[in-house]
């Protein structure tokens, strides 16, 4: 790029984020944010990536949640032209079509692409009382997805499975783990991405894995998907002693779920991704968390059930009478969801919770100190894992690989994030932060003969920071 390009862009970006600021409504930022990506995707993603800190919380979460679930009123600029292309890879068996453009649903108006579920119901109708056979069923239709889309783009192709529901997610993951480059950010991501702030936090408070006692609110994709790889590394860490095989280190985890702990008495009714938790003996019957903490007296308090405000001031406060730091996670999203704020967990703990979260907080002030809170988002993670998977031409996903990619997130939490109480570092070095992980992910994935790019790369670090992409201008003469 001439450096009149270059000043050209970076005056450009100046101006723009200027602009970016007037907005008081976080969802005005991302609309402003969305009309530029339509209109120079180099320009969104430079903006992006020079200003990570800021404008994430705007393109990502929290505003996100709030962009979904208002997407049918905002969603301007419709692709146009695409329709014979999509009818073409679709499904080849269709008999009937019930269209909708959204703006009169019922007596509700006009609700965008959220007035989808008319024309679903109504076809379930012609399916349930009128005979008409369904084109596929769920899993036909997704293993139809999957074929295709190995048979198009190769064996090489990541699929990233994102917010599917329990019932489905941990069963896909299982079934195209094994023919599929397959990763699901909710389960492995979350799962990583807590690990390492769980590896970086008992720096701070000392003791091995082994030697703490873990509490989750919430047994979905995230909360059994953290205790399993918590499980998996401190049996991985005890081998070296001989001890601790994967049932005995799960003993150290207690979920609770929103029927209460989940034990032994309850394993016929439990779903199959919970039932490696259903301890015995168990203490008396235990609905309430709090119950739970009392009964558990963990030292590590995780909240995944996606319901906000359950850590209540009861709840951390028993949490920080247990222990001198308590570690206290509150994962779900966006911040309405949270289970805590972070003012919140500093006040109710007198400044001793080490606290990180799903969704960003800013800067908290407790008695005259300043406390920051790290995000355990699993962005931290998923970046760097795709990419690791990417140059080392990977065609499958194993768990080792998961926490190659978490401890070298964990390696670069320096002293300085320490001190401030972060146990991730801060997102505004993602790009170098994803390029470590990378390198140990691809580094993994030679190891274990998966990688497919040959010979491999000298310099893994070089070599994943060369394949990024870079938004400049160029100059065509
Ligand atoms: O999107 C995020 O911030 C994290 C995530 O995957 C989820 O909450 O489902
Ligand atoms: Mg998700």
């Amino acid at each position: 790029m001439t450096d009149l390009l270059s000043c050209y862009f970076t005056k450009q970006i100046k101006k723009l984020m200027h602009n970016i600021r007037q907005y008081q409504v976080p969802l005005q930022k991302y609309m402003a944010m969305m009309d530029i990506q339509e209109m120079n995707e180099r320009l969104f993603y430079k903006l992006l990536m020079q200003n990570v800190e800021e404008l994430l919380p705007v393109v990502y979460t929290p505003t996100v949640g709030e962009a979904c679930q208002k997407y049918g009123s905002i969603f301007r600029r419709p692709q146009e032209g695409k329709f014979l292309r999509c009818l073409k890879i679709g499904l080849r068996k269709i008999e009937v079509i019930v269209v909708t453009d959204g703006e009169r649903i019922f007596g509700l108006g006009d609700l965008g692409c959220q007035g989808m579920g008319i024309p679903v119901g109504k076809l379930s109708l012609y399916t349930a009382l009128g005979g008409i056979r369904p084109s596929a069923q769920y899993a036909e239709l997704l293993h139809e997805f999957m074929t295709a889309v190995k048979q198009n783009y190769g064996k090489k192709v990541l699929i990233q499975f994102e917010d599917f529901a329990n019932h489905n997610a941990f069963d896909l993951l299982e079934k195209y783990g094994t023919t599929h480059l397959v990763f699901n950010d909710d389960i492995q991501g979350t799962a990583s991405v807590v690990l390492a702030g769980l590896m970086a936090a008992l720096k701070l408070v000392g003791g091995s894995l082994a030697e703490h006692k873990f509490l989750f609110l919430g047994a979905g994709e995230a909360g059994t998907g953290i205790a399993e790889l918590i499980a998996l590394e401190m049996s991985k860490q005890a081998r070296t002693c001989n001890e601790a095989p994967l049932e005995q280190s799960r003993k150290r985890i207690w979920l609770v779920d929103s029927k209460g702990l989940i034990v032994q008495s309850r394993m016929e009714s439990l779903q199959h991704f919970k039932k490696p938790w259903a301890h015995e003996p168990e203490p008396e019957p235990v609905k309430a968390l709090i119950d739970a903490i009392k009964a558990i007296k963990p030292t590590v308090l995780i909240g995944s059930s996606g319901v906000g405000r359950t850590f209540t001031k009861e709840v951390i406060k028993a949490m920080s009478s247990l222990n001198e730091k308590p570690i206290i996670l509150a994962l779900s999203n966006p911040t309405s969801q949270s289970e805590c704020t972070a003012e919140e967990a500093y006040a109710w703990s007198q400044g001793r919770a080490i606290f990180a979260s799903g969704s960003p907080f800013g800067p908290v002030e407790y008695e005259g100190k300043v406390y920051l809170s790290g995000q355990a988002n699993n962005a931290y993670i998923f970046l760097g894992f795709g990419l690791g998977l990417i140059i080392s031409g990977a065609i499958r996903v194993h768990d080792n690989m998961l926490l190659a990619a978490l401890e070298a997130l964990a390696a670069q939490v320096t002293q300085e994030n320490f001190d401030k109480g972060l146990v991730y570092p801060p997102f505004t070095n993602i790009k170098k932060i994803s390029a470590h992980i990378a390198a140990s992910v691809a580094a993994k994935a030679y190891e274990l003969g998966l990688a497919t790019r040959l010979p491999q790369p000298q310099n893994l670090v070089a070599y994943a920071e060369s394949c990024m992409y870079s938004p400049n201008y160029r100059s065509y003469r």
